[in-house]
């Protein structure tokens, strides 16, 4: 016989075919919830078995995650297991963070000041490629933000998106965003483009917890052992991290976690080059905001934790 679940992916539902043994399992299995991807690329993603979860292959964050395995951060990253191939397709093999979660809240925040590599913004001088896609977001969100040139062209530059997108949120003034949110009740938004102030953030991640104080707690003590690993790590000193997010992850049992997804764009820095991740950018000085994101974070925890 074929089962048929519907399985929720991110904010669209698929028919998912498996097949079932008939007879009765001798002891109760816990029904895993099915994985849920709240921002990214459509179609980057398939479910694996055990827990795992395959990421279409990116040399870059490859290399990253075969690094973080032997790295102070590996408790703060999802385990990787190599390549694997499906369909033709080459797959980065790295655990499913939801796996041990039962209904899970989920937050994904995307840290640092700056949102596009050094190195693409001299690709950009040098071949500048106008996107029609972009443009198209842009005056989806703001039909005033093209410029004249811009609007002649009906298209606009991906680091000038990218750096009109940190201005429309909170990465230029805190040092990180909230990208999207998954809730208990299976609402997904992603409608946070224009989520800049402290209040507002505050307000979005109060709603978040279900200004549940316990929770918030847990989240704020997890982002200050991270920042103390993070301070020690060898790959975070010599590596600019731009683009990677935090994954915020509880569940009604009380349950909560915060690990670092996304190193596609992470690069290693060509030695003896280190980061401190707060200083402020200076184009050539490779910073990346990404501890200065990570206090503004902790400190509006801080504030918000008596006022539950
Ligand atoms: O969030 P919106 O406003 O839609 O913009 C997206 C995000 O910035 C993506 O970053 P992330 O993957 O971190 O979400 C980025 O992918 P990159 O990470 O490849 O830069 C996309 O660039 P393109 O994939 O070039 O469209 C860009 O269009
Ligand atoms: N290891 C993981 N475990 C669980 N969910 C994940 C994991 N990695 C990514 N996701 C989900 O997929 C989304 C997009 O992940 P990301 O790595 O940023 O993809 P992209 O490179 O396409 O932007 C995250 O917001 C999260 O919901």
């Amino acid at each position: 016989m074929r089962f048929h679940s519907i399985v929720y992916q991110g904010c669209v539902w698929k028919k998912n075919r498996s097949m079932v043994n008939l007879s009765p399992p001798a002891v109760p299995v816990k029904k895993r919830s099915p994985w849920v991807q709240v921002v990214g690329h459509a179609g980057n993603f398939q479910t694996g078995r055990d827990g795992k979860l395959l990421k279409k292959y990116c040399e870059c964050e490859q290399q990253c995650l075969q690094k973080l395995m032997n790295d102070k951060l590996r408790p703060y990253v999802p385990g990787y297991y190599g390549v694997t191939q499906k369909d033709e397709q080459d797959y980065n093999v790295m655990d499913d963070l939801l796996a041990d979660f039962d209904s899970p809240c989920i937050m994904d925040c995307k840290m640092g000041s700056r949102t596009y590599l050094e190195e693409e913004l001299k690709k950009a001088r040098e071949h500048p490629q106008p996107r029609k896609d972009m443009y198209d977001k842009m005056v989806a969100v703001d039909p005033e933000a093209p410029t004249a040139e811009e609007q002649a062209q009906q298209a606009v530059l991906k680091t000038r998106y990218m750096q009109w997108r940190e201005t429309l949120s909170s990465t230029a003034t805190l040092g990180f965003r909230i990208e999207g949110i998954k809730k208990v009740d299976g609402s997904c938004n992603t409608n946070f483009k224009k989520t800049r102030g402290k209040d507002e953030v505050m307000r979005v991640l109060e709603d978040f917890v279900d200004s549940d104080a316990i929770i918030l707690r847990s989240y704020h003590q997890r982002l200050k052992e991270l920042r103390l690993v993070l301070e020690k790590s060898d790959f975070f000193k010599t590596h600019e991290v731009v683009g990677s997010s935090l994954l915020f992850v509880h569940d009604r049992s009380g349950k909560v976690g915060v690990w670092m997804i996304d190193f596609g764009k992470t690069v290693p820095l060509p030695s003896p080059l280190i980061l401190d991740h707060r200083s402020p950018w200076v184009e050539g000085n490779r910073e990346d905001g990404y501890l200065w994101g990570l206090d503004n974070f902790i400190d509006i925890l801080t504030s918000m934790l008596p006022m539950l």
